[in-house]
């Protein structure tokens, strides 16, 4: 047989019909849903007079509109509307449920690796573009539209157009106090916000095989941000570990069974990518984005940059328009830059090793004076985890507000938004305009900077803060 990409034996493995010139037809193993997205589609199920197809391979969280501060007084009523809409279509159609009461409930890429939901092979789906995140397990996972979201409820299959593969090989291995975020947010400035649209990414290379899971997560969760339908890493040791006695996952001799059915899905040495880019981790510094999309990224050590660098008009155009929107000026030193508002949480950075490479720089110190910092667990597991560990005492003793599960002030769906004008270190994955809330200004960090810009009140090089040895009272 000729050597195949682990995309291809996924895809291959999923084909339920093949016409030349057409879309395929794919069967979805799990469909996960929120509150957003969903209401129309079963709306659609109902008018139709359709059940759900596979309720059992279907399974929803509340997310985006949860408040984290007061999670059950919903004061927005449209935000209201679509969790009891959620929690009627759930009932109605058979669909178990995290909701507010659930100590599953969380960011829904979050709770499904969490859940052992997400498994290597699979072919996920859920109407939400971060979908990308479950890549991490080398599952074939991508987010959809409403429409879609409909059909797959009716189906559980989906039309796809079969996308090309794209390998992003990341060689050397990462430096001293540089993180996975660093890692995808360079290699989005690197590359472009749309080097990988109409691919889906392989992420390859000794650097990705030495992350956890919940790096490679970060990973991933970012490949939309690169313009791809979705990023997969081929599972191993790590994913397997991890994966090992999760709720969903196969357990016993199942287990052992599913691990080496797993091991197969690796790209066969001898296959080839539709096309391919390589990185150097080692020569990668902690980013800091100053502008209003991921791409628009620099090292911490670097200054805001002159439009007028840029090599087309379009790219001096987009610099300038981002530096007015964002209030800054060319030549600033990234550390120079002032904020006022911090937030750690996210899918992309609102689990449990996030919070504690934040703790661990937080640990001891005081939030500056002007800063308003929160701390938002993924998920109520990640939440409960901390707080077995303690980490909450470590972030509310330095001065940071301890939250409960949700998207948070990763979008404006939810009552944690920035005000007009305000600068945010944020560990989401989205600096466009009004994301964070009209007129808010966000700059996309690790965890760790954020962390450390919450302390000093301007982005720090966190690296410096890590170094053992030296004096925390000097560098604040
Ligand atoms: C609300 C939802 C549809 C949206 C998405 O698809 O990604 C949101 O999660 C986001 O991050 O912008
Ligand atoms: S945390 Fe942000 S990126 Fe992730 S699903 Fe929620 S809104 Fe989308």
């Amino acid at each position: 047989m000729k050597p195949r990409t682990m995309f291809e034996k996924i895809w291959d493995a999923h084909v339920i019909h093949e016409e030349p010139g057409k879309p395929s037809l794919l069967y979805i193993d799990l469909h996960l849903v929120h509150e957003v997205t969903s209401p129309q589609a079963f709306e659609g199920l109902r008018l139709a007079g359709r059940r759900v197809r596979r309720p059992d391979l279907t399974f929803a969280t509340m997310d985006h509109n949860v408040p984290t501060a007061d999670r059950f007084n919903v004061k927005d009523p449209i935000s209201r509307q679509q969790m009891e809409t959620l929690t009627k279509n759930c009932e109605e159609f058979g669909i178990t449920l995290a909701d507010l009461n659930s100590p599953d409930q969380g960011i829904v890429h979050v709770i499904g690796p969490e859940l052992g939901l997400t498994l290597p092979g699979k072919t996920i789906v859920c109407g939400d573009s971060h979908t990308s995140t479950h890549g991490a397990f080398g599952a074939l996972a991508f987010g959809i539209g409403t429409s879609e979201v409909e059909h797959v409820l009716a189906t559980q299959c989906l039309q796809q157009a079969k996308p090309k593969t794209l390998e992003v090989h990341v060689k050397g291995e990462l430096g001293f106090g540089v993180t996975a975020k660093d890692l995808i947010l360079a290699i989005i400035a690197k590359f472009g916000t749309d080097f990988a649209t109409g691919y889906v990414i392989e992420y390859t290379g000794e650097a990705i095989r030495k992350l956890t899971m919940e790096e490679r997560m970060t990973v991933c969760n970012m490949s939309i941000e690169a313009g791809a339908r979705a990023g997969l890493i081929a599972p191993d040791e790590t994913t397997f570990a991890y994966l090992k006695g999760r709720r969903y996952a196969p357990q016993g001799e199942d287990f052992l069974r599913a691990v080496e059915r797993w091991k197969q899905l690796r790209t066969d040495p001898g296959a080839t990518y539709d096309h391919r880019v390589e990185i150097d981790a080692s020569e990668i510094a902690p980013q800091v984005t100053w502008g209003t999309s991921p791409g628009m990224g620099t090292d911490i050590t670097g200054t805001v940059p002159d439009p007028d660098s840029f090599p087309t008009e379009a790219q001096r155009k987009a610099a300038k328009d981002a530096l007015a929107y964002m209030g800054l000026t060319p030549g600033t030193p990234m550390t120079a830059i002032k904020i006022d508002r911090v937030f750690i949480g996210s899918c992309t950075n609102g689990r449990i090793e996030d919070l504690r490479r934040a703790a661990e720089v937080a640990k001891g110190r005081r939030v500056a004076p002007h800063v308003h910092a929160m701390v938002v667990p993924g998920s109520q597991a990640v939440k409960q985890q901390a707080e077995r560990e303690g980490l909450h005492l470590i972030f509310q003793e330095a001065g940071f507000e301890w939250r409960d599960s949700g998207c948070s002030m990763c979008l404006a769906m939810n009552p944690d938004v920035l005000q007009e004008g305000e600068r945010c270190a944020s560990t989401s994955n989205r600096n466009f305009e009004g994301r964070q809330g009209r007129g808010g200004r966000t700059h996309l960090v690790s965890p760790d900077m954020a962390a450390a810009a919450a302390i000093a009140g301007h982005f720090v090089d966190v690296r410096e803060w890590k170094r053992e040895g030296v004096n925390k009272e000097v560098l604040q």
